[in-house]
């Protein structure tokens, strides 16, 4: 288990470097080295959504919500169930691949892009019929660890949207409130209309 969360953190980290590469961050370890540091606060999840009964019915197995940290690497069996929503309402399946990776951005990827990137809003639902397991890896800051966007993100016509925090304040915000709660709007640096227009 330890060789594959070593595996999967390799993993964020060449993800994360070849989006710095492809936003022209000066720095390319920019996000990486933030899940590199000794004090990151990332962790592993083993989800299991079990079987009951062979009547057919579908649950939400875990609930709408956005993940907080910087990336998700996900993998699950070959039951389906996930979905992601890129618009208020609208569900997308994701098919079930046991060989492929689910790479979801998460809240503090967004800020640190200045909104380029999106924490896309996902839920697993749960057959009756059928067990799915699935286990994710959130790459996450160390907690003192401030999150804000480089230089380069940040430009006349893209003014910062969000205000610099902590990862230690986000979580503390995240836990605070329920899971689909949208907790990335509380930190918008300004409520004018050219702002909100970047964010829709
Ligand atoms: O089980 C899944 O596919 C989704 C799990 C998930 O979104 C999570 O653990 O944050
Ligand atoms: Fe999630």
């Amino acid at each position: 288990m330890n060789n594959y969360i070593r595996a999967v953190r390799e993993l964020a980290c060449e993800i994360l470097d070849l989006m710095a590469e492809g936003l022209w961050v000066r720095d390319p370890s920019y996000f990486s080295k933030m899940i590199r540091d000794v004090e990151n606060d990332s962790f592993f999840r083993i989800n299991h959504y079990p079987s009951c009964c062979n009547n057919n019915t579908t649950r939400v197995g875990f609930g709408e919500h956005s993940d907080p940290q910087i990336l998700t690497i996900l993998r699950s069996n070959d039951v389906g169930g996930l979905q992601i929503s890129p618009d208020h309402g609208v569900w997308i399946p994701v098919a079930p691949d046991s060989a492929a990776f689910c790479v979801n951005v998460g809240d503090v990827l967004q800020a640190m892009t200045n909104g380029r990137f999106v924490s896309v809003r996902h839920r697993a639902l749960s057959y009756s019929s059928q067990s799915r397991m699935s286990m994710a890896y959130f790459g996450a800051p160390a907690l003192q660890a401030r999150v804000s966007a480089p230089p380069e993100m940040v430009t006349t016509n893209r003014p910062s949207l969000y205000r610099p925090f902590t990862w230690a304040e986000y979580k503390a915000t995240a836990y605070s409130l329920s899971l689909g709660d949208n907790r990335l709007d509380l930190f918008i640096n300004c409520k004018d209309d050219d702002h909100k227009k970047l964010l829709d």
